[in-house]
């Protein structure tokens, strides 16, 4: 009897591939030297897995005897792997609409913080919201951002900051992991500011006595699947010591450690997470020599935000100088109530002009290398034979148009597949 399969997508220009050779990342020459094969199609099995990227002719005659319970022609469109965001706090009510005009007039993102306004401002709107409302939102920023291509995303808690709005969070996280088709990777950040009337450091043994050993329980009786534990690293916020303290208690607890670091203030925090075991470090834009040269010995990926840099005109982060000495850089859209991106394709097109990456290094930033900085390189991130079959396919045949087109993806995204299955297909104004 011939085998059945999910999907064939038949004769692609280019399949971006990424690499071929069971890379968990990429970094240096090799992000310039991604692996894109032409005129070829793809297989996808019914386990939702890759089976075959093959030239079209091989193909056709290997699986001749095959049925698919779908075919795609994709000639003369691209396919890419689906995108991977490294950076999100998706979950929380209230805009800052409001913040937003008062950062065009000058205010810094600190002025508002320290003003009671900021993350604070969300904190209180989030821990009044109900569950339900909270999942309402999340499921429907999830949503722009698969139509926007990305196919797995990190989702942080943080607005919470007490025990019980931080688990309303972590469950609202764990429900859309369960129900959605976007892959998740859940991050507690209870230490995302100083709860008002605490000081950091109540607050940070309140995180390591109380919420950690609540979290473990949860895990552990299979209620919550937690992958990183994460802190935002500043000053006035939490201190170097606090954030070794709660980030060392996080990974006795069997998390990831992934938290903020070196974004406004130089604090050291990229020597802390190098020297912890940190799977990465977000922001850096005041990271130090040392700090890039720590990460790169210990393999701690940096997960760069370009979006931020736009919103609070803060200078760039490094990207080159980290590039240059083989730190392992990925890619965030830092979605969040002060940076509100959904789109990946447009953090790689900020990437590219503002931190001065090549189109390949971006594109690797914000497949593979996001992946590994969510520790999921191993199954997904690059097109190869048996990795997930989560992709993009691209309404042009050129794949760099993803990048180029400036806020076009809406358009340009024809179709974004998890695990074989079309999720979204563009919809097209008939008669044109
Ligand atoms: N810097 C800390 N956290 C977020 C901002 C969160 C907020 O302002 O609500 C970030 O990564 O940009
Ligand atoms: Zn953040």
């Amino acid at each position: 009897m011939s085998a059945k399969y999910e999907l064939l997508l038949e004769n692609a220009e280019q399949v971006v591939l990424v690499c071929t050779n069971g890379e968990r990342f990429l970094r240096k020459e090799s992000m310039q030297n991604l692996a894109i094969a032409e005129k070829v199609s793809v297989v996808i099995g019914k386990d939702g897995c890759i089976k075959a990227i093959g030239p079209g002719s091989t193909i056709h005659a290997q699986f001749s005897k095959s049925s698919f319970e779908r075919t795609i022609d994709c000639s003369g469109k691209c396919v890419l792997p689906g995108l991977v965001d490294a950076h999100t706090h998706p979950v929380w009510s209230g805009d800052r609409v409001h913040e937003f005009s008062m950062k065009l007039a000058g205010a810094t993102y600190m002025d508002i913080h320290q003003s009671g306004g900021g993350i604070h401002f969300t904190v209180e709107r989030t821990q009044g919201a109900s569950e339900e409302e909270l999942y309402t939102s999340l499921k429907r920023r999830l949503l722009r951002m698969l139509r926007a291509g990305t196919t797995l995303v990190e989702c942080k808690s943080g607005y919470g900051l007490n025990l019980d709005t931080e688990l309303k969070m972590l469950n609202v996280i764990e429900r859309a992991r369960r129900e959605l088709d976007i892959g998740v990777s859940s991050t507690y950040c209870g230490a995302h500011a100083v709860p008002k009337g605490k000081t950091a450091t109540e607050a940070a043994d309140d995180i390591v006595t109380k919420h950690l050993p609540q979290l473990k329980q949860l895990m552990l009786a299979g209620e919550l699947q937690v992958h990183n534990i994460d802190v935002f690293c500043e000053k006035g916020v939490f201190d170097l010591a606090s954030t070794r303290k709660i980030l060392q208690a996080g990974k006795d607890a069997g998390l990831q450690i992934n938290f903020h670091g070196d974004e406004l203030n130089p604090m050291k925090a990229a020597e802390l997470g190098a020297e912890l075991g940190a799977q990465a470090i977000s922001h850096l834009e005041e990271i130090s020599d040392e700090g890039i040269t720590a990460m790169a010995a210990a393999k701690c990926s940096a997960v760069l935000l370009p979006t931020t840099a736009y919103m609070l005109r803060l200078k760039q982060p490094r990207a080159r100088d980290m590039l240059d000495a083989g730190v392992i850089v990925a890619l965030g859209s830092d979605f969040n109530p002060n940076a509100y991106c959904f789109s990946m394709p447009i953090v790689m097109h900020l990437a590219c002009v503002n931190m001065k990456m090549s189109m390949k290094e971006a594109l690797a930033a914000a497949t593979i290398n996001a992946a590994y900085a969510l520790g999921k390189s191993d199954s997904q991130g690059s097109l190869e034979v048996g990795k997930e079959g989560n992709l993009i396919i691209i309404n042009s045949p050129r794949w760099e148009h993803l990048i180029y087109q400036f806020g076009g993806h809406q358009e340009i995204i024809e179709s974004v597949i998890v695990k074989g299955k079309v999720i979204y297909e563009n919809e097209r104004v008939l008669g044109y």
